[in-house]
């Protein structure tokens, strides 16, 4: 992003998305230009009026145009202004009412082309999606309006005022205009210059705004660790960015500004003295000097706001360079393409020769040749040590990445034919660490079902084991903060929301973090319903015991390999087995010793045991006992 402001295709392609914007409020606009030329048609006749009264009063033998009394004429007078003042406001309301529609539209537009790109693209902020919503449309909707506006009345005022001058006095006035061509070159280094500061002030802005968000939503572990000064140092680094490039921009300004106002008054002094002259030679009146004076100032402020509106242009076009940017970038995984799959569609999941990289770090392999086939119905425990790619299996399954080699089959087809949404929908998906969102326990369960009813929510949380909703004082209506549930509830929620979907598929990834014995019996417990019902095929990461022991089948992963796969007895039984070297902490656990969470053997002992109580969970949990009889 860092030079796209500055490719000048990209510029003229901005320019012309930007304008294409105000397209939809061309009724609104063009009335607002109409009244625009009715105030500056008002504000233009000021300069001439006061040049007429200072002659009427300064005349021997007054006269007023038309032959009109003194006190018609200030009727009339004030008649004009009060026109030209509601003309006035209504051109501000007008415009300002179309600049928000835009801004509006613009951000609703961004937002949906943010949310149907790939995973990768926004939680890793490549797109910096955040500042795109928020500044970068403000600047663009108030270039199109609000400045477009004062830039179109500066070039009324600006033209009509040249026009008045050089009818009053076509020698001052080309005195005058030998000091627009320096200040007009002026104008367009001064606007290309801060649109490349408005580029880098946007990026700054938004890493700034990385870094805070970052720290503010790991605010327990930023506490815990006494971290708020390096924290808070971190932040500051990123103000300063933002702070260095909006003091040159101040810098910057500050001459423009002032060296332009400078030659507006030396203009108007130059203007005076030779005025003068002219005024004693009785070539011109003195009203007619003090119009001619009064429309230099218009002319002046007019070309000065004219710069300001070119400057803002500019801004908005860089804004807008970041904004089409990401309205025009297709998706790598397209949302729209595809065929749709039929939910009633029943078939092997196949993983056939899959190697996998992230995109982020194309340099490792996390699948190597990976071959996985998974019959209708059947349950598959993924099991393996941290880091050996269980949580990548289920996000190629789900389509957050496409394989970098081989493919995944449904039913025969590879799942890049499916159309993505159509395809996730047969999959119901339980997270590690599922996210509920703002709302009610219900709508929670219901997220991405909007049309089931009460009775299929209040089903799919019994079958998950949800009886914690019903001791809730508004039950399903209980609003839900992130926090104030239990992992084990949020898990079983979480499975709750995947069954109503009624999936083909459920790819479930437990939890690592360890629950307390009655909700991990609880969650337990929901998971066999589901293997016990046949009915959905399941895809495990499996990190419990009791679940491994569960699953028809366990699909050994080491190094991005499979590396040993069958059911739980054979595995057990069999000598050597890689399963039993992976599982010795756990099965010694089961065997009465504290019981640590398969997946982590990484982790030092006791920080998963922390909250278990061993003898609790046993006795809440039979299904370790098995495996323990299994071993022997
Ligand atoms: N979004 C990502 N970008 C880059 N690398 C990633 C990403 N997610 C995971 N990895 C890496 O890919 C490898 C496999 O990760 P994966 O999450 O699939 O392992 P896992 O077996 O599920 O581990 P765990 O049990 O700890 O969740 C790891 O080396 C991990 O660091």
């Amino acid at each position: 992003m860092a030079t796209s402001g500055e490719d000048p295709s990209k510029t003229a392609s901005s320019f012309r998305a930007i304008i294409s914007l105000a397209r939809p409020e061309k009724r609104p606009l063009t009335l607002a230009v109409g009244l625009l030329f009715i105030s500056s048609s008002v504000s233009m006749s000021i300069p001439f009026t006061i040049g007429k009264l200072i002659d009427y009063f300064t005349s021997s033998n007054p006269q007023i145009p038309l032959g009109l009394s003194l006190g018609q004429a200030s009727a009339i007078l004030l008649f004009m202004f009060t026109v030209g003042a509601c003309a006035n406001a209504g051109r501000a309301t007008l415009m300002r009412i179309s600049g928000q529609r835009i801004v509006a539209r613009l951000r609703e537009r961004t937002y949906a082309a943010a949310i149907k790109q790939e995973v990768e693209f926004v939680e890793r902020g490549e797109g910096d999606v955040i500042s795109r919503l928020s500044v970068d449309s403000s600047i663009v909707g108030e270039s199109v309006t609000n400045n477009l506006s004062d830039g179109l009345r500066s070039i009324i005022m600006a033209s009509v005022g040249l026009g008045a001058m050089f009818y009053i006095s076509p020698q001052l006035t080309m005195l005058m205009l030998a000091v627009v061509p320096p200040v007009s070159l002026g104008a367009v280094f001064y606007g290309r210059y801060l649109k490349r500061l408005s580029n880098k002030t946007q990026e700054a802005l938004g890493e700034m705004t990385k870094v805070a968000q970052e720290s503010l939503s790991a605010l327990r572990t930023v506490q815990a660790y006494n971290a708020h000064k390096p924290e808070q140092d971190k932040f500051s680094s990123k103000v300063q960015d933002v702070f260095s490039l909006a003091r040159k921009e101040a810098v910057a300004s500050g001459i423009f500004f002032g060296s332009t106002g400078w030659s507006g008054n030396v203009t108007l002094l130059a203007l005076l003295a030779y005025g003068g002259t002219l005024v004693s030679k009785g070539a011109i009146s003195v009203g007619d000097l003090t119009s001619l004076l009064l429309y230099t100032v218009y002319v002046g402020g007019g070309l000065q706001t004219l710069t300001s509106f070119f400057s803002s242009i500019m801004r908005g076009i860089g804004a807008g360079v970041r904004i089409f940017d990401l309205l025009e970038r297709k998706p790598v995984i397209d949302p729209e393409a595809g065929v749709p799959v039929d939910p009633e569609r029943r078939g092997p999941i196949r993983f056939e020769d899959v190697c996998f990289q992230y995109p982020s770090r194309k340099e490792v392999t996390v699948l190597k040749d990976l071959n996985l086939e998974i019959v209708p119905g059947e349950s598959v425990a993924l099991v393996g040590g941290s880091g050996s790619g269980k949580s990548s299996i289920n996000s190629l399954l789900l389509r957050y990445y496409d394989p970098t080699k081989g493919r995944v089959t449904y039913d025969g087809q590879d799942i890049r034919e499916f159309n993505p949404a159509s395809w996730r929908s047969i999959i119901g998906v339980v997270p590690q660490d599922p996210v509920l969102f703002t709302g009610t326990i219900a709508s929670n369960i219901a997220y991405g079902n909007e049309g089931a009813t009460r009775e299929q929510i209040e089903a799919a949380a019994r079958q998950a084991n949800c009886e914690f909703v019903w001791g809730m004082p508004k039950g399903f209506d209980t609003e839900i903060g992130r926090m104030s549930l239990s992992g084990g509830q949020r898990q079983r929620l979480a499975i709750a929301r995947a069954l109503l979907k009624k999936p083909a598929i459920l790819a479930l990834d437990e939890a690592t973090s360890a629950l307390d014995a009655t909700s991990e019996h609880r969650v337990n417990d929901a998971i066999e319903k589901i293997l016990r019902s046949r009915q959905t095929t399941c895809l495990i990461v499996a990190h419990r015991l009791s679940t491994i022991a569960r699953a028809e089948r366990i699909v050994v992963l080491e190094g991005g390999r499979i590396t040993e796969s069958g059911s739980y007895r054979q595995l057990v039984n069999r000598k050597d087995s890689r399963f039993r070297a992976l599982m010795s902490a756990q099965l010694s656990a089961a065997a009465g010793d504290a019981p640590t969470p398969l997946g982590s053997p990484d982790k030092p002992e006791g920080e998963s045991n922390a909250t278990r109580e061993p003898h609790a969970d046993h006795a809440a949990e039979p299904q370790p006992q098995k495996a323990q009889e299994a071993l022997m």
